[in-house]
């Protein structure tokens, strides 16, 4: 008989360093009424650090802070009171802003333009030259499950599919630094795994993740350390293996044993601590992974009976077959390959300037028709092809709403 008794679950992933990539003190945010006067407290005195390389979750109920805070680190909002550093300089600085990719709980995206064309709008924001930009859309499509679609309106996207896009979007700098609002809201339960499994593989490769959400399994799955917010204070901080262990309890995890056997160990144990404190069971799987299970089931056997599983329009990965680990790891390499730069190093702006004229003049264009204006003469034929195209249905698009 081997009996193994279950120790506290280690690191499956390499210790973040000591890098301090986010450090907030004393943050505070009352937002006021047209008077001046305090309306709401919505961040008060939070202090927290999040380490390069480490999935760091932001929990709390509804309304205790999480956006603020999470607005305050992207330089969206002005503190009331406190510090906020990322990398080393303020949020609001274009150098860090060049250095983060965020996924917002509701996508902005401009819904008639295409996947595809989506991606190379956020490419040109960070002025990335086309052969680069067109290789991430790829690789990017790719990753996210979207490669056979990358040409429909995101507009058609289900809410899944338009939190795969945002995701692509968030990525396509390169960030060192991933900030994902509710990112598995809407998905099925594989594209919650793929999602998670990306997660992991970015903070493998020196990313850090801060995550924002709701659903405490999915913040469990891929947290190392978590910030419980309430009323705008924080609650509780620290590994989340720490805070979840029962420093009073003890597992034993064993094959199924002979009844004498049981008889046997229950004695020995009774005798150290009485009856009250024992519970023998069985141990359960977490719904999710039964889920997998079955579908993966479910997908064989139609394999087995049709053989029909190849020559669908459903890309692989929203199919199950790809290697969940493994793809995105994969793309992830090929992002991040020394061959070419990874991202545009920032434009050189003096210390504490927080905007970048020439980047806001180019954002000051038409609407979302004008992405498509000034770096269209610089781009190669066949890409100033789509994006004329990309063009005509924004025009046409406007006119029609016009008429109606
Ligand atoms: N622009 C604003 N003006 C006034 N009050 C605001 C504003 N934004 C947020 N608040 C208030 O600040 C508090 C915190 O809101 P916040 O949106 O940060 O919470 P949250 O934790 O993100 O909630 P949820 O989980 O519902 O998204 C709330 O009381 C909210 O009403």
């Amino acid at each position: 008989m081997t009996t193994t008794m279950e120790m506290p679950r280690t690191e499956t992933k390499p210790r973040a360093t000591a890098e301090v990539v986010v450090a907030v003190r004393g943050l505070t945010k009352v937002f006021r009424d047209f008077w001046g006067r305090p309306k709401a407290r919505a961040v008060d005195h939070v202090d927290f650090e999040v380490y390069r390389g480490e999935v760091f979750g932001l929990l709390g109920p509804n309304g205790s802070g999480k956006s603020t805070t999470v607005k305050l680190l992207l330089g969206l909002l002005y503190p009331t009171r406190g510090q906020i550093q990322v990398f080393g300089r303020s949020p609001r600085h274009v150098a860090t802003k060049y250095r983060i990719g965020y996924l917002p709980e509701e996508s902005y995206l401009y819904r008639y333009l295409s996947a595809r064309e989506t991606l190379d709008f956020f490419g040109r924001l960070f002025g990335l030259p086309a052969r680069q930009r067109r290789r991430r859309i790829d690789e990017l499509l790719e990753m996210v499950g979207l490669s056979q679609v990358g040409s429909r309106p995101v507009g058609e996207f289900s809410k899944g599919m338009q939190r795969r896009i945002g995701l692509a979007q968030a990525l396509i700098n390169d960030p060192d630094l991933v900030i994902l609002d509710e990112p598995t809201s809407g998905m099925d339960p594989i594209g919650c795994r793929e999602m998670k499994d990306l997660i992991l593989a970015l903070a493998r490769r020196g990313k850090t993740v801060i995550l924002s959400s709701h659903l405490l399994a999915d913040v469990e799955d891929v947290c190392d350390r978590v910030l419980i917010l309430y009323g705008g204070r924080v609650q509780a901080v620290g590994p989340l293996r720490e805070l979840l262990r029962k420093p009073d309890r003890l597992r034993i995890t064993t094959p199924v044993l002979s009844r004498p056997t049981l008889e046997r160990v229950l004695e020995i144990i009774r005798a150290e601590v009485g009856d009250a404190e024992i519970r023998v069971d069985n141990p359960t799987q977490n719904l999710e992974s039964f889920f997998l299970e079955v579908v993966e089931r479910a997908r064989k056997a139609a394999a087995e009976t049709s053989g029909a599983t190849v020559g669908t329009r459903v890309a692989p990965y929203l199919r199950g077959e790809a290697e969940p680990k493994a793809q995105p790891e994969r793309i992830l390499e090929k992002l991040t390959l020394p061959s070419e730069p990874v991202r545009p190093a920032a434009p050189e702006v003096p210390a504490g300037s927080a905007v970048d004229e020439a980047r806001l003049a180019e954002l000051a264009g038409p609407g979302p028709a004008g992405v498509t204006e000034a770096p269209a003469a610089a781009a190669a034929p066949p890409e100033r092809e789509a994006l004329e195209q990309a063009d005509q249905k924004l025009a046409e698009l406007l006119n029609r709403g016009k008429k109606s």
